[in-house]
C-alpha cells in the first residue's frame, strides 16, 4: 500500500475568508476542491514543503503559519499522512498558477464544496 506525506496550507486573508483550489482532471480525487499543498519530498520539513507546494500552486509566500491539525487517513488505494498548516500572513496575491480553479471563501461557505473526505475533521474545526 503506498503511503504519502502531505503538506497543505489553509490560507486566511484578512476578510477570514479561506483560499480554496480545485483539483485537476488527471489528479487524485479529480473535480474536489482542496487546500493547497502536496507531497512532501525525501528530507524536506513537512513545514518547507508547504511553503514549496503554497508558492508552486498559487504564488503565495506564507509569513505567519502555525501547525493546526495532523492526521492519517486511509483512501482506497493509499494511506496519507496530511499536515494542515493555517497561514495568517502572507505575501503576494493569489494567482492560479497550474490552470486550477481557485476560490476565497468563508469557514461557513466551505460546507457547500465538494472536499476529499480526509479534510472532513478539519472542516469542522474551521467552524
Ligand atoms: N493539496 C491537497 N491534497 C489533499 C487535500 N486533501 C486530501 O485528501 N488531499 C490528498 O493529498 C494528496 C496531495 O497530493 P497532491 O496531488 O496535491 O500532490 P502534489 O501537489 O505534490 O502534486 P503532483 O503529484 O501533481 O505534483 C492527494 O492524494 C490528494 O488527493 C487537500 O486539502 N489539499
Ligand atoms: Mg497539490
Amino acid at each position: 500500500m503506498p503511503e504519502q506525506i502531505i503538506s497543505i496550507a489553509i490560507v486566511q486573508n484578512e476578510h477570514k475568508k479561506l483560499l480554496i483550489s480545485r483539483r485537476q482532471k488527471d489528479q487524485h480525487l479529480a473535480g474536489k476542491w482542496e487546500f493547497p499543498g502536496g507531497k512532501v519530498e525525501q528530507g524536506e520539513a513537512l513545514e518547507v514543503a508547504m511553503l514549496r507546494e503554497l508558492k508552486e500552486e498559487v504564488g503565495l509566500t506564507a509569513t505567519k503559519y502555525s501547525l493546526f491539525d495532523s492526521l492519517s487517513f486511509q483512501y482506497d488505494e493509499l494511506h496519507l499522512h496530511l499536515n494542515f498548516y493555517l497561514v495568517t500572513a502572507y505575501q503576494g496575491e493569489a494567482t492560479s498558477l497550474e490552470g486550477q480553479q481557485i476560490k476565497w471563501v468563508s469557514a461557513a461557505e466551505l460546507s457547500q464544496y465538494d472536499f476529499p473526505k480526509a479534510n472532513l475533521t478539519v472542516i469542522n474545526k474551521l467552524l
